[in-house]
């Protein structure tokens, strides 16, 4: 794994007597992108703001290359606020400049690279359109130029597909892999999941303001249990039920979804398969980071 770049470590954080966040410990490491999901009010947007330092944590600590995250880190992150921080009255490319000046580029490059953004990000028709005045979408593009303006070294962004147009999603997704492929670490939160497979190294799922599972999505989708996939169009609907070490998860027609126990052999099942007719399908089911999702989100009881 990379050199650990951003590192949330045991960070904790009370509203009240809300407890948004128990301890939560993770690292993205340079050149990764982290995918974050979690159910609604899991604590995303808390640790987010609490390691850009906008928001103090109780106890933890937020380090960037070793170091806590302070006022002359924080200029280094471009960050898309679940919020969204914009000036609804500024123009579009005004409002930009002007973001790129504040975290210190000089007037010439801070206008270069808002006229790069505005042009990659599909905003060059908007450039001298007032903020409020654009659609949802294009106020979207709009904050994660705001976000990207200023050439960060680190990328955090909340919900950055939320709202966004298939193609938008698209040029949304190819950023986020370029600045990767440039060694920036990138975090962002989404509950699209299909989109967080897609697209990230890694995925961190948490549940009631902890992390429960981190890992690589392709690992995370073949470890566990072991599942399989049959489709058996002459199988009476109970054939499976009293093989030994044999779970029917679900049946839909003539598919069925098992669960093997540890030890049991796959090959002494596919037999028995066999033997109920033809055999259409024999696959190992790798469950998608959906399914993963809510097996974690409604394993346990929410502290
Ligand atoms: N300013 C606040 N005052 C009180 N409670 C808060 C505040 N902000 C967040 N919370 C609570 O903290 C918990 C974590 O909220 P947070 O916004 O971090 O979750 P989230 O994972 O980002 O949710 P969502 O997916 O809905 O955006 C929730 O129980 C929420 O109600």
């Amino acid at each position: 794994m990379a050199e650990a770049v951003l590192e949330i470590d045991r960070v904790s954080k009370r509203y009240g007597e809300v407890v948004a966040l128990r301890e939560m410990t993770f690292s993205i490491g340079a050149g990764e992108l982290f995918g974050f999901v979690g159910s609604n009010g899991a604590g995303k947007t808390t640790t987010m703001r609490i390691a850009l330092g906008v928001l103090a944590a109780d106890s933890g600590e937020v380090r960037w290359n070793g170091r806590p995250v302070d006022f002359e880190t924080r200029r280094n992150i471009g960050y898309m606020p679940e919020e969204r921080g914009l000036y609804p009255k500024m123009k579009v490319l005004e409002q930009l400049v002007y973001l790129a000046e504040l975290h210190g580029l000089s007037s010439k490059g801070a206008r270069k690279a808002a006229e790069e953004w505005t042009e990659r990000l599909g905003l060059a028709p908007r450039r001298d359109e007032e903020v409020q005045k654009l659609s949802l979408g294009n106020q979207q593009r709009v904050q994660l130029a705001a976000a990207l303006v200023h050439d960060p070294e680190v990328l955090v962004l909340d919900e950055p597909f939320s709202g966004l147009d298939p193609v938008a999603v698209d040029v949304m997704s190819q950023v986020l892999r370029e600045k990767c492929a440039a060694g920036v670490p990138v975090m962002f939160s989404s509950h699209q999941l299909d989109l967080v497979e897609r697209l990230c190294d890694r995925v961190g799922i948490i549940r009631s303001g902890q992390m429960v599972v981190n890992g690589k999505v392709s690992e995370l989708r073949t470890g566990g249990s072991d599942r399989y996939l049959l489709d058996l169009p002459y199988a009476p609907a109970d054939w499976a039920r009293e093989l030994p070490g044999v779970t029917e998860l679900s049946v839909d027609g003539s598919r069925f979804l098992i669960e093997l126990a540890p030890g049991t052999d796959s090959q002494t099942v596919l037999a028995a398969a066999v033997r109920t007719g033809e055999v259409r399908e024999f696959s190992p089911h790798r469950p998608t980071l959906t399914e993963l999702f809510r097996n974690v989100v409604t394993e346990g009881t929410p502290a």
